[in-house]
């Protein structure tokens, strides 16, 4: 199996929603036996890169096109992605050899694609050129490394006069998601926001602090060569470069968790104390239910709750990993109810539309739908009024989303004390996607009495 064959298989599975892409090329990966690391990088790279660039594939495949795309059978269609993507997304694949593996795969998906395949990527390696340009025009191809690809000739919509339709057709966004994210944050943001989607954000580890501190882990990273920073959070690592995450030193003995820095800062937003009863319930797959047993000094009760039983299992192997013998999980049913209270402090991390971890999900821009916002606001209301209910007077919640939708957000977050008198909002957090890391929300309440 080459990279190519595989990543062409993974993408037929992406298209019927199997799963998300991670899991969809872990699952690949493994199963591809005997792939060297070199091949299976690139497979990584085409795949993900793909699913983030479709949209921008498209708008450059169209004009070559005399079909409309959608009548184009589709692995032939994703083939000529694949071409496109390694032409002009790409530098280190020499254009010829672009043009020339997908014509050899042509042959062998849909021989009467093959005059159709390479006359559209002929024409692709006419269109890219070496010229490096740093603002958006008709002719600019955002890249991943922060500047624009200059093309022969005029291919996107103006950004000037039509900047939603540039950010759809260039950067790959869903046109609703443009529109809508240039109103509420305006347009030099999306531009940075653009970018930083293009990429997989930086792997970040939270040190356990009960098994080692900051500084000794990177001692240990230092000395094993492995390039890191510290993060702003005082419990983070940003991890330079790839790796495997259980080749790091001190996985098995539970020297760290991987959790993005964004989502380290709502389990301090809340800070359970050593002894309390906590409510956690939204669990799986555990990261931030581990992050609050780290700070109870693995002292009390963390009732880990989640509808998804098989996630839960998640949850108690990396409590395990770890050392952390306070957590409790417990499945309830979709429409349950949760444990009963009193608890000392609840954390609610809903599910949510995730616009904040985009570059981590590259497929939502393919799945999310505007009009299921009202329903996950609709949830996430049922889901905090049920944590909120079972916190004793004068406790603690934290709501948070790995979303960047007000709706989801601070719209929710301050509607609630009027749906729950007794809450008071203590504080709230916003942070937007590469700043500096993912992109989410919390807000904190207070029980009065
Ligand atoms: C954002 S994820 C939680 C991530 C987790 N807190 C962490 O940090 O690893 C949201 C979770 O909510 C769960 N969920 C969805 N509906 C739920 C419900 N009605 N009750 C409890 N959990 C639910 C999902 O199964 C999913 O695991």
């Amino acid at each position: 199996m080459t990279p190519r064959h595989l990543v062409l298989q993974m993408l037929a599975r992406s298209r019927k929603k199997e799963s998300f892409s991670g899991a969809i090329l872990d699952d690949a990966l493994t199963q591809a036996v005997g792939m060297s690391p070199v091949d299976k990088r690139l497979a990584t790279h085409l795949f993900l890169g793909m699913i983030r660039r479709e949209a921008t594939l498209d708008a450059m495949m169209k004009p070559f096109s005399h079909r409309p795309l959608i009548e184009i059978q589709s692995e032939v269609r994703d083939l000529v992605r694949m071409g496109i993507y390694q032409i002009a997304c790409m530098t280190q694949i020499p254009p010829h050899a672009a043009v020339y593996e997908t014509v050899e795969i042509a042959r062998a998906v849909n021989p009467r694609s093959l005059g159709f395949v390479n006359g559209v990527l002929r024409r692709i390696t006419e269109l890219v050129t070496d010229r490096k340009v740093y603002a958006p025009s008709e002719d600019a191809l955002p890249m991943d490394d922060g500047h624009y690809r200059q093309l022969s000739r005029n291919l996107f919509p103006d950004p000037r006069r039509m900047p939603a339709e540039y950010l759809a057709e260039a950067f790959g966004w869903p046109f609703w998601l443009s529109r809508r994210r240039i109103a509420q944050l305006g347009w030099d943001s999306c531009l940075r926001q653009g970018f930083w989607f293009l990429t997989h954000p930086p792997l970040y580890l939270r040190v356990n602090r009960l098994k080692t501190t900051r500084e000794a882990y990177m001692e240990m990273l230092t000395a094993a060569n492995i390039a890191h920073e510290p993060a702003t959070h005082p419990q983070a690592i940003r991890m330079i470069g790839g790796h495997n995450i259980r080749a790091l030193p001190g996985y098995a003995e539970g020297l760290f968790a991987v959790q993005d820095e964004s989502s380290i800062r709502v389990g301090s937003a809340l800070s359970p104390k050593p002894g309390m009863r906590v409510l956690d319930l939204c669990a799986a797959p555990g990261g931030k239910t581990t992050h609050l047993a780290e700070l109870m000094d693995n002292q009390g009760e963390i009732i880990a709750c989640d509808i998804e039983a098989d996630r839960l299992k998640s949850v108690s192997s990396l409590a395990e990993r770890l050392g952390l013998a306070c957590i409790q999980t417990q499945a309830i049913a979709k429409d349950g109810t949760p444990p009963d209270g009193p608890f000392d402090m609840a954390l609610v991390d809903v599910p949510c539309s995730n616009t904040g971890v985009m570059g981590r999900r590259p497929e939502l821009r393919n799945r999310l739908k505007p009009n299921e916002l009202p329903h996950l606001v609709q949830l996430q209301t049922r889901l905090l009024e049920q944590a909120a209910d079972r916190v004793k007077p004068g406790g603690v919640l934290v709501y948070s989303t790995c979303s960047i939708e007000p709706e989801e957000d601070g719209l929710l977050a301050r509607a609630f004390p009027k749906l729950r008198p007794e809450w008071v909002i203590e504080a709230d957090e916003l942070t937007l996607p590469g700043r500096p890391s993912d992109g989410g929300y919390w807000a904190r309440f207070r029980r009065q009495g």
